[in-house]
């Protein structure tokens, strides 16, 4: 490795020390799915809010446990969802699924274990019907005062299901972290109706990071394609921070082209490089570096690939950091195959976790992992990561698996053999 190269865990170390956990805000719950608690959230209220019947049927009390089958009652009143409170003295109350049990009631039968009686007015239990049966009690999901969901969870929509059911209006929430996309090349074409010119291509890591910031709990605020000189460059830097980007990314113009000015524009402008190179691939010439202003810029190199990779393998950290979660931990899984590498790099390998015809997982490497190849992305659910030290490993050897963003787990495919 040459000494300006930097092994991973030290670039990783370098970006994690520069990224500064955010400061938190009220959101409303219906704008906070996929936003993260900043605080615990603890109930004022408890579910079910009110007894209930479980069940269609016969509300009824009874000194006697279990009321048996046989005894005979008076239908004395009916009890639906949504009415409200009553006193019972005695007898059997129709009642309905989630209305509000009739106080002095204290268990339900459901309807098919019970005979109307020829008077109508009168029915007959054709089953026991032991205290508390069929009857959904005050607090039992959620006793009052209990916190509920954690400070660090990731709202999703079961969390706002819980919230909405205890009447919680607004959470305390760790801001987006805001952040700019630049694309840089004059060989992009960005509109999807425009002809492509000899030598042109269209813009896909623009799309892509436009799609994976969010999902990765980043506020995408500016977006824009450059050409390759550093005056553009250098203007799209500052409509990106105007636009309040915290996070600047960057694809292309870092390698060692005639037209790779980044490394320029950034010592033009007064930033700080913090590392330009590290032992992995794909991406190699990753930068990173910090604005005056104190944004942070990684500059990833422009193979479509290395956009994900840098994406997935430094920028979502830094959010982790600024969204106040905790370091990500890999899963682990068997390898579908043996794999070889002969560069002391650390590789990060487009892969299909799927599951075998055993129903055993296994993390497949696939074909075609050149930095250029967009295809076999598409067909991935996860990464595998070989650390740099590693050369071979066998079939079944357990390898590093992560998702496809830092928020999702790689669900597996059933079985490709
Ligand atoms: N002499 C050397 N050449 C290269 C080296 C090296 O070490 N020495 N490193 C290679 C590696 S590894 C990578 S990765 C690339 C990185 O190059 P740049 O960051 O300067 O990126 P560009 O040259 O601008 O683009 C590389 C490649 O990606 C395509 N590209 C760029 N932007 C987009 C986009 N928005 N959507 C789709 N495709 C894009 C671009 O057309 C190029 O094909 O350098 C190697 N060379
Ligand atoms: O680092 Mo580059 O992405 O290997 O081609």
């Amino acid at each position: 490795m040459s000494q300006d190269t930097l092994a991973y865990e030290e670039a990783l170390r370098i970006v994690l020390a520069a990224s500064v956990r955010l400061p938190a805000e009220d959101g409303a719950i219906a704008a906070c799915l996929g936003r993260v608690l900043a605080a615990d959230v603890t109930t004022t209220t408890a579910l079910p809010p009110f007894d209930n019947s479980a069940m269609d049927g016969f509300a009824l009390s009874g000194d006697a446990n279990p009321v048996t089958a046989g005894t005979e009652l008076d239908i004395k009143g009916e009890q639906a969802a949504g009415d409200g409170v009553v006193r019972a003295h005695g007898g059997a109350w129709e009642i309905m699924t989630g209305a509000r049990m009739p106080d002095g009631l204290d268990r339900v039968i459901p309807v098919e274990q019970t005979e109307r009686l020829a008077s109508a007015a009168r029915i007959r239990l054709l089953a026991d019907v032991a205290h508390g049966q069929n009857v959904r009690t005050a607090g039992s999901d959620v006793p009052h005062g209990e916190t509920v969901l954690a400070a660090g969870t990731v709202l999703a929509p079961q969390h706002l299901m819980l919230l909405a059911a205890l009447g919680v209006a607004k959470v305390f929430v760790t801001h987006r972290p805001r952040v700019a996309v630049l694309c840089t090349g004059r060989e992009l074409v960005d509109d999807p109706a425009q002809a492509l010119a000899p030598g042109q291509i269209r813009n896909s890591n623009g799309p892509f990071l436009a799609a994976r910031l969010p999902l990765a709990g980043a506020e995408v605020v500016h977006i824009e394609t450059v050409g390759d000189d550093v005056s553009a460059f250098e203007s799209a830097l500052r409509r990106a921070l105007d636009a309040g980007a915290q996070v600047i990314v960057s694809s292309g113009a870092v390698s060692m082209g005639r037209y790779d000015f980044v490394p320029q524009a950034l010592e033009h402008i007064g930033a700080k490089t913090l590392f330009h190179k590290v032992a992995i691939r794909p991406g190699k010439p990753l930068l990173f570096a910090r604005l005056p202003g104190d944004a942070l810029l990684f500059g990833l190199p422009g193979n479509p690939i290395a956009v994900a990779v840098g994406l997935r393998f430094f920028i979502e950290p830094a959010l982790r950091v600024m969204l106040g979660l905790p370091k990500e931990t890999p899963r682990r899984a068997p390898l579908a195959a043996t794999y070889k590498k002969n560069v002391r790099l650390r590789f990060h390998l487009k892969s299909r976790l799927h599951i075998d015809s055993q129903g055993r997982l296994a993390a497949e490497v696939l074909d075609g992992q050149e930095s250029y190849r967009i295809r076999p992305l598409s067909d991935a659910n996860a990464w595998v990561v070989v650390p740099a030290d590693v050369d071979a490993l066998p079939s079944g050897a357990l390898v590093d698996v992560y998702g496809p963003g830092h928020l999702e787990f790689p669900l597996p495919h059933e079985s490709l053999a």
